[in-house]
């Protein structure tokens, strides 16, 4: 059986995750994402199970930054939860000042907070299971959190189904220390991390290796590197597989742009997208060129 670690505790949305992405595994609660990643990178756990990418609030920069950090991690599964809410609070509680939990859904709740416990002072958590568990404790009123945290934390559900944005969704990813890549599925995505330097164009190059070569970006966000001020890592994902010879030909082309890239995983997509591939951009034409290549080399062309 495998150790999965996931950003904890018990009752989170990347539980639920987890246990979509590695079922029947063991299932390790971590207090915080890098947390997770570390128990991963330090052979505690097999893989981790982390939030990256939620539709309405964009990144989850906790997992970028410490995607770009430390040993490198890749990407193998990724799962996509639809994400609504439920309000939790102690039994008992009639009078609401404080509504605790992770910003990002604190983020997707505010008007329903704001129309509903009009005054409620909003409190981040390191997690929408860490606020039950504070609201538990006393700490705080309520507890805005995933559906499942009530079967966890004993607390009694003042609404369900609330969220500001109908039909939001996050992404969660399935990490591993580097080793056998999932194979090609032909709707698959790609990540990596360039640390671009501070030079005029930079960016554009590292994006016109994938326009030229027809690959369609599906997300890109930028993370100060926290060393010199207006030094930025891009996070770049795109439709493809590193298996395929297209992909591989943009790689190549984006480490001869840039030594400082990341490979952070190819696998397949949970979003039902189908790879747009351009005239001119097919893994056939790639691998025709370079044979059309070789033979004019050996003076045999056609
Ligand atoms: O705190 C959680 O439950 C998480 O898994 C992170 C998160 C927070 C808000 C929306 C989706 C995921």
């Amino acid at each position: 059986m495998s150790r999965i670690a996931y950003f904890g505790p018990q009752g989170t949305f990347t539980e639920q995750a987890a246990r979509r992405l590695a079922p029947g595994e063991e299932l390790i609660p971590a207090e915080t994402i890098p947390a997770a990643l570390a128990a991963v990178r330090s052979g505690t756990a097999d893989a981790a199970c982390v939030p990256i990418e939620n539709s309405v609030e964009g990144a989850v920069t906790a997992t970028l930054d410490s995607l770009s950090e430390a040993e490198p991690l890749v990407a193998v599964a990724e799962a996509l939860l639809p994400v609504h809410f439920s309000v939790l609070t102690r039994p008992g509680t009639t009078e609401i000042h404080t509504v605790a939990s992770h910003p990002h859904a604190l983020a997707q709740v505010r008007h329903w907070v704001e129309a509903n416990l009009p005054g409620a002072r909003p409190v981040a958590t390191s997690s929408t299971a860490a606020a039950a568990v504070a609201v538990d404790a006393g700490e705080f009123d309520a507890a805005v959190t995933a559906p499942v945290a009530v079967e966890h934390y004993p607390l009694q559900v003042l609404a369900t189904e609330v969220a500001d944005v109908r039909d939001a969704k996050t992404r969660f990813l399935l990490v591993r220390a580097p080793g056998e890549l999932p194979g090609p599925t032909g709707a698959d995505r790609t990540s990596i991390v360039a640390a671009a330097t501070n030079r005029t164009g930079a960016l554009a190059e590292l994006l016109t290796e994938l326009a030229v070569r027809g690959i369609n970006l599906t997300k890109l966000d930028a993370r100060p590197t926290r060393n010199n001020f207006g030094e930025y890592r891009f996070f770049i994902d795109f439709e493809g597989h590193v298996a395929e010879p297209r992909i591989g030909d943009a790689l190549a082309a984006l480490r001869r742009r840039c030594r400082n890239v990341r490979f952070l995983g190819s696998h397949p997509r949970a979003d039902n997208g189908t790879t747009e591939i351009e005239p001119g951009a097919a893994n056939e034409d790639f691998t025709d060129a370079i044979g059309w290549v070789e033979s004019v080399r050996k003076g045999a062309q056609a």
